[in-house]
């Protein structure tokens, strides 16, 4: 069955799929979501008495709200609704929504009251969805104001009002939600940058679109289905060399951490042979607390490695962009971290030979680094991380994870995945090197690269995730103990995956 349940839209794409279905509809869209929202209205509040406040606004979002408010009035549920636009001035859809209420006995007050003296069950933004045009103020932030500050669930209907549904950035005055329930399809902007905070919980109610209505689709929310096929038990008959050779060089003076950490979550996560090339002429030849890495001066790594992670704790002098220049050079499948892309957005030379690659590179910039490399500041990154993705992967044909909330993986043929795990407890120094040791450990082992990325991406979340439903974390979370918690997710998702039938173990080892 075709099922776009994790698949994420923009705008235009909605609006597409909009434009199908909207004259022939039956019943209308607009119906059908009122009808959805009254529904998960109905489970989030269950029994309690008090009376529901949906606000309405001047476009079809406020339609939406009209119908919520008969579906929930006609269920013997107390409603009150708030609009202040010229009921004339509705579009076609929307006026039908307000004169169904009206005639179905509801009626509207113009402007926000004050709560009753229980309180509201819930309040509802029908303010504004994705036609949202420029930043609110006015009454409209006005009212948004006052119904965040009200102490009962907040629900949005299709995106909350103010949020721009591509980017995730607030314009303007913006709806808090603690729940919403977005239609049709998962919108960019309420998974990454300041969506999620203002999202709360999501709910996709896709309206009983049929298939063929579906535009073709860019973006995917990340799951282990996507890479489930290459969770694979290993087989008995293994030996350390099947399990690959990671390769780490950075480790300069002051940073020789960031190295071992990368290093170290290359080997919890089954690496064969880790090694690890260091920058700093006068750092430790051994990890005392983690002695099966391999620590060599930069320059003497091996020859022959199945990957190699360039970046953490690289520093930008001359022998770093030298070993850089080096390591682009070698036909493996590279990460570049850090300094590895602060380096390259700057130097042409560097660019050419990253782009003329044969091999996989895999580029892990966090969102100042993106600047660097766009020629742009971080808030220009943050204003549409998507586009900022994108970018890079198309001018560097590279794979691109722009770290931070919703992560955001794309490929250079303009395919794209937002990440969901994780938290803020992750943002904290040496987090990011964990990441590329992740990468690089599951390019070590044979996984194609999109595959490792969307692996490491999702894992690494999921890791800090646990430890923080264990009290470790968010706050005081260390990377260290996520590339703990890392081993133990992917060992479970790997027992998971063997009871799936679909996936068979490999009958001889993987190369
Ligand atoms: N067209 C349809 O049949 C359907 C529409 N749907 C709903 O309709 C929404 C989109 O509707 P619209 O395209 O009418 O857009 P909206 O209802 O999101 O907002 C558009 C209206 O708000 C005004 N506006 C935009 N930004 C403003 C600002 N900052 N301050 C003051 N006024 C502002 C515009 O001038 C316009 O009047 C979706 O988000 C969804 O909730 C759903 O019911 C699904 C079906
Ligand atoms: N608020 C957040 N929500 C989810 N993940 C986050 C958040 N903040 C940081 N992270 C994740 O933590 C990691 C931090 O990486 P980075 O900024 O490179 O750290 P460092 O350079 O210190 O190692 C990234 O993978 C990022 O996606
Ligand atoms: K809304």
């Amino acid at each position: 069955m075709f099922s776009t349940a994790q698949s994420i839209y923009p705008v235009r794409a909605i609006r597409e799929i909009e434009d199908q279905l909207i004259p022939s509809a039956k019943p209308s869209l607009m119906e059908r979501a009122g009808r959805a929202a009254a529904e998960d209205a109905v489970r989030l509040i269950l029994d309690r008495p008090a009376a529901i406040l949906i606000a309405c606004g001047p476009g079809n979002n406020g339609g939406d709200g009209f119908v919520m408010a008969r579906q929930l009035a006609q269920a013997g549920r107390e409603v009150v609704v708030a609009f202040a636009a010229a009921p004339e001035r509705l579009p076609a859809e929307a006026a039908k929504a307000h004169a169904d209420y009206l005639a179905a006995g509801g009626t509207i007050v113009s402007d926000l009251p004050a709560a009753p003296a229980n309180g509201w069950a819930l309040v509802v933004d029908a303010l504004f969805g994705i036609g949202l045009a420029r930043p609110v103020e006015g009454r409209y932030a006005g009212w948004i104001n006052a119904l965040n500050a009200q102490p009962a669930p907040r629900m949005a209907l299709d995106v909350p009002s103010g949020l721009d549904a591509d980017t995730g950035q607030p314009l303007g005055t913006t709806f808090r939600a603690t729940h919403t329930t977005t239609f049709i399809a998962l919108k960019p902007g309420l998974l990454t940058n300041d969506g999620p905070d203002y999202c709360g919980e999501i709910s996709v109610q896709r309206l009983d679109i049929e298939a063929p209505a579906w535009v073709p689709v860019r973006g995917q929310a990340i799951r282990p289905a996507l890479f489930r096929a290459h969770l694979r038990p290993r087989p008995r008959n293994t030996h350390k060399g099947i399990h690959g050779d990671a390769g780490i060089l950075g480790g300069n003076t002051g940073m020789v951490g960031a190295a071992l950490l990368a290093g170290r979550a290359a080997l919890w996560l089954g690496t064969g042979r880790v090694y690890v090339g260091l920058l700093d002429e006068y750092g430790p030849s051994v990890d005392c607390s983690q002695p099966e890495l391999m620590l060599r001066r930069a320059h003497a790594l091996p020859e022959r490695l199945s990957a190699l992670a360039v970046g953490p704790g690289l520093g930008t002098q001359p022998a770093a962009e030298g070993l850089l220049a080096a390591a682009l050079g070698r036909p493996v499948p590279l990460v570049l971290d850090a300094d590895a892309l602060n380096l390259i957005g700057t130097d042409s030379a560097l660019q050419s030979a990253l782009a003329a690659r044969e091999a996989p590179s895999v580029l892990t910039p966090h969102p100042a680094e993106a600047a660097r490399m766009l020629g742009c500041d971080t808030a220009c990154v943050q204003a549409d991380r998507l586009h900022a993705a994108l970018e890079i992967a198309r001018r560097h044909r590279a794979l691109v994870v722009l770290k931070g909330c919703g992560s955001i993986v794309a490929t250079p043929d303009e395919r794209w995945f937002i990440n969901g795990t994780g938290h803020p407890g992750m943002a904290t120094a040496g987090m990011g090197d964990v990441l590329t040791g992740l990468v690089v450990g599951l390019l070590a082992q044979s996984w194609p690269a999109e595959s490792a990325l969307l692996a490491a991406v999702h894992l690494h979340g999921a890791a800090a995730d646990r430890l923080a439903r264990e009290g470790i974390g968010p706050v005081g979370l260390t990377a260290s103990e996520t590339i703990d918690a890392a081993r133990g997710v992917f060992n479970g998702w790997l027992i998971e995956a063997q009871r799936d039938p679909r996936i068979t173990p490999p009958q001889r080892p993987i190369r």
